[in-house]
Formats: C-alpha cells, sequence, structure tokens
C-alpha cells in the first residue's frame, strides 16, 4: 500500500529520504521492467529495424501529443512564476527539438501521410494517453508532477544505462541525446524536488491519489513498450 503511513515507515531512519525513491521502489518490479527494456538495447545496439524505429516512433507521438497538453496543465495549475519558468521551458524544448525528431524521424522512414494523420494506436498506447488526458483535466499539481517524474526519469534512466554503439542513424543518435544531457538530467532532478517539495503536505487522501497515480504511470510504461517492442 502506498499511503502516508507507509511513506512515514519507509522514510523513518533514513537520511534525506525522498519521496520520488520511495515511490519508485514501490513501483518494481515494472520500473526495472521498462528501464532495462529490450528495445532500448536494440535501439543502442543497432538492432532496431528502421521500420520498427518508426513505429516505435509513431506510437510516441501518440504519447507525446497528451503529454505535451500535460505539461500545458501542470503550468497552469503551478503555485508559482518560478515553477512555470521552468515547465515552460521544457515545453519550449519539447514543441521545438523533440518534435522536429519526430517529424524527420516520419520523413525520413517514409511514415505515410495516412499513419501520421489517422494514427492506429495500439491498445496500450491508448491507455496511456487516457490517463495524461485524465490527470490533466482531474488530477492536482502534485498528481501532474507525480506523472511527469515517472515519465522522464525513467527515459532519462534507460539513456544514460545503455552503451550506444558507433554508427547509429543520426536521428537514432538524436533520440538518446534528448533524453541523456545535462539539462535533461537537471529537469528531472526539479521535477524530484518539486514532487517531494508538494507531495509532503498533502492530506492522507490526496497523497494517496498522487502515490496511485505515481504507480500507474510505471505500469502504463512497462506495458507501453512490451507492446511496441514484444522482443
Ligand atoms: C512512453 C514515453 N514515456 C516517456 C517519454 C519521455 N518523455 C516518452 N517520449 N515516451
Amino acid at each position: 500500500m502506498t499511503t502516508r503511513r507507509t511513506w512515514s515507515d519507509w522514510a523513518a531512519g533514513r537520511k534525506e529520504a525522498s519521496i520520488s525513491d520511495w515511490l519508485r521502489e514501490t513501483s518494481e518490479p515494472d520500473w526495472s521492467a521498462t528501464v532495462n527494456h529490450p528495445l532500448f538495447d536494440a535501439l543502442a545496439e543497432g538492432r532496431l529495424f528502421d521500420e520498427v524505429f518508426a513505429a516505435y516512433m509513431v506510437q510516441d507521438y501518440g504519447f507525446v501529443d497528451p503529454f505535451t497538453a500535460l505539461i500545458g496543465h501542470a503550468i497552469g495549475r503551478a503555485p508559482s512564476m518560478e515553477d512555470r519558468v521552468v515547465l515552460g521551458r521544457f515545453m519550449g524544448m519539447l514543441t521545438s527539438d523533440e518534435n522536429s525528431v519526430f517529424l524527420r524521424t516520419f520523413e525520413t522512414f517514409e511514415v505515410s501521410e495516412r499513419a501520421r494523420s489517422t494514427p492506429n494506436y495500439l491498445e496500450a498506447t491508448q491507455d496511456f494517453r487516457r490517463l495524461l488526458q485524465d490527470t490533466g483535466m482531474q488530477g492536482s499539481y502534485a498528481e501532474i508532477l507525480a506523472v511527469l517524474v515517472v515519465t522522464e526519469w525513467i527515459y532519462l534512466e534507460w539513456a544514460t544505462r545503455i552503451t550506444r554503439v558507433d554508427g547509429l542513424h543520426p536521428l537514432q543518435g538524436e533520440w538518446i541525446d534528448l533524453h541523456d544531457n545535462p539539462d535533461f538530467r537537471a529537469f528531472v532532478s526539479w521535477l524530484r524536488r518539486r514532487l517531494h517539495e508538494t507531495a509532503i503536505d498533502l492530506d492522507d487522501e490526496a497523497f494517496t491519489r498522487m502515490a496511485r497515480r505515481f504507480r500507474e504511470t510505471v505500469a502504463k510504461e512497462r506495458a507501453f513498450h512490451d507492446a511496441v517492442y514484444p522482443g
């Protein structure tokens, strides 16, 4: 159970206990299964066929669209200008550099106009989209942060775990770089700190809802990557 009480028990006796570390631990084995997913090894080792990479990116663009809207909700629900500035900068990167990687991937790997305009989303992609949309519409700022911590921290973790071979397709290299760079690392640290600071003051029910969102998001991450790359 992920309640305020179980968090307090876990934190007792630990120096500098962080809510995100605790939540991550309670999200096993889904967390590690996602970070160690064979999709990312195939990507890093140059074993991902072009059409498989393109299909993954089509599904992931189905994630990125409601994810971008979720950042918009986060900016709107943030308690201060300080938070809005950090989230806004991330939104800028998402809608420029990252969006460009998707569009150039579709162009380069000849994803048809039809597949782009009316994508055939897998069940797992649709589920993830629903979670992102629901969190944006119904979730508190803490719940939104919980979802963002999962999606960004998990991507930082796989991208820093893998060892890439020389000669990867440049777009695949760019995809890895987007999730393994100092700015992204700093953003993930900021998200984790803000989740802690925001969640620590929540009442029991709001705390449980935040923790449930975190665990649900980790489960969706695992299901999404299993679906796009069954191995
Ligand atoms: C499914 C998924 N999760 C997370 C990320 C990183 N924003 C992503 N692009 N796609």
